[in-house]
């Protein structure tokens, strides 16, 4: 589903933010990314997303080697991959309905079939009462689920989400989180990046740790994830 193999970025001339990682997720798989503050999590997102080429190194994508492929072939597969963004990027001039409808316009879908999605998503977020609202009368725990609705709306394969319960209450938060596992079990590959060790812990799932530009544990190896967390590593991240 997603391999890395030797891959380098840096932004322009600065520093090495990522350096010679490699990974390899398996479809299905869910893994969070966690690690300090710059560390690079939504670095390494972005180039899962195709928001960034590699400096160096070669990325696969359900089993594309992505550097080859045409801007129309990169569309396609970014249609593929639901995102959401730390800062979630929900668009000022359209209605809650029409940022999260957005994603099944752009793919051609019928406006009679895709109403229906969209209002049952956003009902399940919590925001039925708020189709027609602009993004910038809402809170930011409300644009926070606006977002995630915009990604899960197209039923993506690969599902990459940047802090998504960032500034939502204990409560949504752990609804969303079912979603979340909920898209997992139905088949969505997804990598979540957080600082909260917490929902990592009760979410249960693979941990990836990044650290000096690599996955800690095995630098410039192949990996499937580091397994739980230990109690042990509980807190060593600020947030
Ligand atoms: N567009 C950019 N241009 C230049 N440098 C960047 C850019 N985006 C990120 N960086 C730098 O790359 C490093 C990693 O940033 P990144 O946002 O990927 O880290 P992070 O682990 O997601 O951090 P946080 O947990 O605080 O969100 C930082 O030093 C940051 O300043």
């Amino acid at each position: 589903m997603v391999r890395f193999e030797d891959v380098t970025l840096r932004y322009g001339q600065g520093p090495e933010i990522l350096t010679g990682l490699s990974l390899h997720l398996e479809p299905g798989s869910f893994h969070c990314l966690v690690g300090p503050s710059g560390a690079g999590k939504s670095s390494l997102l972005k180039l899962l997303y195709l928001g960034q080429k590699p400096s160096a190194g070669r990325i696969s994508l359900f089993g594309r080697d992505v550097s080859r492929l045409s801007r129309d072939g990169r569309a396609r597969l970014r249609r593929q991959i639901g995102v959401v963004f730390q800062e979630f990027r929900l668009i000022s001039h359209l209605s809650v309905f029409d940022n999260v409808a957005l994603p099944l316009r752009l793919a051609g879908e019928r406006e009679s079939s895709l109403r229906t999605k969209v209002e049952e998503l956003l009902s399940w977020v919590g925001l039925a009462d708020h189709l027609r609202a602009a993004p910038e009368t809402l809170s930011g725990g409300q644009q926070q689920r606006v977002a995630i609705a915009r990604a899960l709306v197209g039923r993506p394969n690969l599902l990459v989400a940047d802090e998504p319960t960032g500034s939502v209450d204990d409560r949504i938060g752990q609804r969303l989180m079912h979603l979340f596992q909920e898209l997992h079990r139905n088949g969505t590959t997804i990598v979540l990046a957080t600082h909260n060790l917490a929902m990592v812990e009760r979410l249960g799932h693979p941990v990836l740790r990044l650290e000096d530009g690599q996955i800690a544990g095995q630098p410039g190896e192949e990996r499937e994830g580091l397994g739980p967390l230990s109690p042990g590593s509980r807190g060593h991240w600020p947030a």
